[in-house]
């Protein structure tokens, strides 16, 4: 099976290109995701993506956890596709549209005088912010801001945003401290969230920038979450930590994200980068 394995801010997947190369059967993708992940046995990331035609836009993308589990979405991953289908020639535009199972996004490459790109930006789209959305428990119709929710004996103070998938913020003083390997698993798995959740602390440094780590449904501790980066900022604006318009700077275990929520017509907008790690044929 022939793979690229890219990285965003060390997010990293294995890559699968459905336009030139043969892909595993759907009932053989769960597992391949698990094999594949692995870094003893495996090549090691935090999943699996397929890079697909689409039917509708000009590329399609599906999202495999390391679990496993199918994501309807992913930040990192649609720069990494962005970057690989612009390289190999799949796209000649700078700028082209990605089909996910959380909707469709716009993306634009910035190749540098060697035509490599290295930074993408992409428009994420409206954030939904109801708690059907995600889903979570209680009323769909509402909106979960700074609402205070207890999940095993715990109480925490939480913000629900989904950007095609579910995310779950919290903020916090010292992100030193966020207890991301103890209580995220719990969060993850609350039974107030059915489709399980992304979970994430932000420290803000100021307006305009912040601090930010996660425990990713189906992942664990990755170093970068480029929907949660997303959803961070949105939880910022809907607390009053920041302000539409402003892009704010999130820094990330693995590097730096650059987000802005636009008033205009309510799309977020993600900048950063994508790097291509290796190419390879994986035998086992
Ligand atoms: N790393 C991603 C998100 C991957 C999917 C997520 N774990 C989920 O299950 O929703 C990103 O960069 O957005």
């Amino acid at each position: 099976m022939k793979f690229t394995k890219l990285h965003g801010l060390g997010n990293s997947y294995i890559y699968l290109d459905g336009f030139n190369d043969a892909i595993p059967s759907e009932q053989d993708l769960p597992k391949t995701a698990i094999a594949v992940s692995n870094p003893y046995t495996g090549i090691g990331s935090d999943g699996l993506i397929l890079i697909l035609p689409s039917e509708g836009s000009d590329v399609r993308m599906r999202v495999f956890n390391n679990d496993g589990s199918e994501a309807k979405n992913c930040g990192n991953g649609l720069r990494c596709v962005s970057k690989y289908v612009y390289d190999r020639g799949i796209v000649t535009s700078t700028t082209f549209t990605i089909e996910t199972l959380g909707g469709e996004v716009e993306a634009e490459v910035h190749p540098d005088d060697a035509n490599q790109v290295k930074m993408v930006t992409v428009d994420m789209g409206v954030p939904r912010l109801k708690k059907s959305d995600l889903p979570m428990t209680g009323n769909g119709a509402e909106q979960t801001i700074n609402e205070s929710i207890a999940i095993a004996d715990h109480q925490f103070s939480m913000t629900g945003v989904s950007m095609g998938n579910p995310h779950i913020i919290m903020f916090t003083d010292d992100i030193s401290k966020a207890p991301v390997s103890t209580l995220g698993p719990l969060i993850e798995k609350s039974s107030v969230f059915p489709e399980g959740v992304n979970v994430e602390w932000v420290q803000m440094v100021s307006e305009r920038e912040m601090n930010f780590k996660v425990w990713e449904r189906g992942s664990g501790i990755t170093q970068a979450c480029g929907t949660g980066a997303c959803a961070a900022v949105v939880a910022a604006v809907l607390n009053g930590q920041s302000k539409k318009d402003e892009e704010v700077i999130v820094h990330l275990p693995g590097g730096d994200l650059y987000i802005t929520w636009s008033s205009k017509d309510d799309h977020v907008w993600m900048r950063g980068e994508a790097v291509t790690v290796c190419h390879g044929k994986y035998l086992a």
